[in-house]
């Protein structure tokens, strides 16, 4: 996908060098836009292998509102594991279990993934229950009822509750919009802190194809998805990696199928999605840094 990789190119040139929370340090700058024709093929990087079950996974546990990562160590998605096992070997609890095992107890020990594999209100929570309020509930009826309306909006920054949060939104603020002819919905979204090797991928695939289950529960096309940025950033070990991408000549992107039959959002299963002649790259492997 060219818009990815001039994304990152932008950073490489012109990118200043900053410390970050983390500790790894990052190259990074303040303010990007990506504009994404989803009528031109799904947008899963081929540049490198993207997991996309994991992505598909991940937005449907978004969409049913769980903050606890059981049900996604129970579909083998381990992209959430390291922020849980964080905070449990800094408690008085911890017995000195590696992640793996940590992780073994939360799928096979039902009060111990409560008590330790919560991430607190983050995503699926704000989505579904913003302070009492089911912001996607409303947003697909509003796009339903008054498709032209300037506020389809989901917000998962939520000031008052940030620091109940395991990490504070990346991905905050999402925006629909709907064509004068009533065929296209498109969506934009705000991300105020953006890894663009590890995080990105997922959150363009992500974010597409929730865009693509909308349009299709509420009877339109899915027709663009514009990424915003705020700070937008490579970690310092990630270098290699980005320069091997780079070198890689992208190939024609896959399509998606959504199940046409799936007529609400909640509704949709892994198997409700099919991505059809995606002819990736090797996986590039990389630290994320926590
Ligand atoms: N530093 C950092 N970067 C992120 O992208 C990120 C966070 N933290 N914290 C919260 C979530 C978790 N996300 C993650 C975490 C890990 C991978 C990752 O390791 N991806 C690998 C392997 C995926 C797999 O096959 O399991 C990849 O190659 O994409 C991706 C996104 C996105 N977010
Ligand atoms: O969906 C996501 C979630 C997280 N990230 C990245 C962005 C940053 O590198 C870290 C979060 O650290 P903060 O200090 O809270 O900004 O995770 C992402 O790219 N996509």
């Amino acid at each position: 996908m060219k818009q990815y990789l001039d994304l990152c190119r932008h950073i490489m040139e012109n990118g200043e060098l900053r410390q970050d929370r983390t500790g790894t340090g990052t190259k990074s700058c303040f303010g990007y836009q990506m504009r994404i024709d989803l009528r031109e093929g799904f947008p899963l990087l081929t540049t490198k292998k993207v997991f996309f079950k994991g992505i598909a996974e991940e937005l449907l546990w978004f969409i049913s509102g769980s903050t606890n990562i059981q049900p996604l160590v129970l579909k083998n998605v381990k992209i959430w594991n390291e922020w849980p096992y964080e905070k449990y070997t800094q408690s008085s609890a911890y017995q000195n279990e590696s992640l793996e095992e940590f992780i073994e107890r939360i799928k096979t020990e039902d009060d111990f993934a409560k008590q330790w594999g919560e991430l607190g209100p983050v995503y699926g929570h704000q989505w579904r229950d913003f302070f009492g309020v089911d912001q996607l509930e409303n947003l697909i009826h509003d796009l339903k009822e008054n498709p032209f309306s300037r506020r389809h909006i989901i917000s998962a920054w939520n000031p008052a509750q940030i620091k109940d949060m395991a990490l504070p939104p990346c991905h905050a603020f999402m925006q629909f919009y709907v064509s004068a002819d009533k065929k296209y919905l498109s969506c934009q979204l705000y991300q105020r802190s953006a890894d663009v090797f590890l995080g990105v991928p997922f959150n363009i695939a992500s974010y597409s194809l929730l865009t693509h289950m909308i349009a299709s529960v509420c009877g339109y096309e899915a027709k663009e998805f514009i990424h915003t940025f705020g700070d937008v950033h490579i970690y310092l070990d990630h270098f290699d990696q980005v320069e091997t991408q780079l070198a890689r000549e992208p190939r024609a992107l896959p399509k998606l199928i959504i199940n046409p039959d799936v007529k609400s959002i909640y509704d949709f299963k892994y198997e409700d999605f099919k991505i059809e002649g995606y002819d990736p790259y090797p996986a590039i492997k990389a630290k994320v840094s926590v």
